[in-house]
């Protein structure tokens, strides 16, 4: 079942820009421009680009926030904008920058008071609260205000905040920046936890491409308002020809002339007890067992394609 359904959707602002030593010039600026994209229910899907590529404006105009310019969005079977407080009821939504908590208030209280904002039953909130409680290890801090609260623990109480009401649709922007490793990894695998239930619709924006990669299946690229990639990991990593590379320790050093069809040799090192190759395809047990046959081998490691080298490289083209 399609939850989210972008047609053509763009949203245009004015700006107005310097031209010459007194003049100013409106000029109209494409934050997004055109952009197709249906998301199933039960989907993970990594909404990224490079800064100013229109990731926020989408999902303001996802959320009901923004009146798009152009074509048509529906979220959960409704429009945004003219049904914003009812598309809220089916909506959750964290945004690292910005909070949906009651700054002096504990964080029981918070919760508390969107229980009765959204209605919510109260055996219903009671078990959500539970499990939110202890998956994100929130009982220590319960009954701190949220003024207190460091931003890792704050942020997982964004989190239950969003999900109190047990929405359709969830939409995390940028959820675990500036967190701690530890606070990243929580935030993770929780996030992990609900999307593999299946019934929650994922949308995530992040710079942190560590997020993407452990919890999305597929991932949307956009630039200058405008979808470049729409595929898994996977996809571009076979799109720009991502290699895994190999690394091996020599007893002796590497023979010269040393070849296996697939590996491309691209470093020797230590005078030459270090060697490493890309690989194409599944050619690393050939390799090491060539080195085998030598009786050279004494250590290796394989390394697979780093997201950060691949998306950089579709950002620069
Ligand atoms: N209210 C606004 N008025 C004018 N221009 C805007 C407004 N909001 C966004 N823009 C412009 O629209 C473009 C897209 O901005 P947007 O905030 O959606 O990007 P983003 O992908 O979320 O970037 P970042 O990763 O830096 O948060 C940018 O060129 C930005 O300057």
């Amino acid at each position: 079942m399609t939850v989210i359904k972008m047609d053509q959707l763009r949203k245009d602002f004015t700006v107005r820009v310097k031209a010459g030593r007194f003049r100013r010039e409106k000029r109209t600026v494409a934050a997004v421009d055109g952009i197709d994209l249906s998301i199933e229910r039960g989907e993970m899907v990594g909404y990224i680009g490079p800064n100013g590529a229109g990731k926020s404006t989408t999902l303001k105009m996802l959320t009901g926030v923004l009146t798009p310019s152009g074509g048509h969005v529906s979220v959960c079977g409704l429009e945004p904008v003219p049904q914003r407080t009812r598309l809220a009821l089916r909506l959750g939504v964290v945004f690292g920058q910005r909070s949906q908590l009651w700054w002096d208030l504990p964080l029981r209280e918070s919760f508390r008071l969107l229980k009765h904002i959204y209605r919510v039953r109260p055996d219903e909130h009671a078990a959500r609260l539970r499990r939110c409680v202890g998956l994100l290890d929130l009982e220590a801090f319960l009954d701190t205000p949220v003024r207190q609260l460091s931003l890792g623990q704050r942020m997982r109480g964004e989190l239950t905040a969003a999900l109190l009401h047990g929405p359709e649709v969830l939409f995390l922007d940028e959820p675990t920046i500036g967190l701690d490793v530890v606070s990243k990894q929580a935030v993770r695998s929780f996030l992990a936890e609900l999307g593999a239930t299946g019934d929650v619709t994922l949308v995530l924006t992040t710079h942190d491409l560590a997020d993407i990669e452990r919890l999305c299946r597929r991932l949307v690229v956009i630039d200058h308002g405008r979808v470049v990639h729409d595929g898994t990991i996977e996809a571009l990593h076979t799109r720009y020809g991502s290699r895994r590379r190999l690394v091996v320790d020599l007893d002796a050093p590497l023979p010269t002339g040393f070849t296996v069809e697939g590996a491309t040799l691209v470093s020797v090192e230590a005078e030459g007890h270090r060697a490493s190759f890309d690989l194409a395809g599944d050619t690393a047990g050939a390799v090491v067992g060539r080195l085998a046959a030598l009786s050279s081998l004494r250590d290796l490691s394989l390394v697979e394609p780093d997201i950060e080298d691949v998306v950089a490289r579709l950002y620069a083209s």
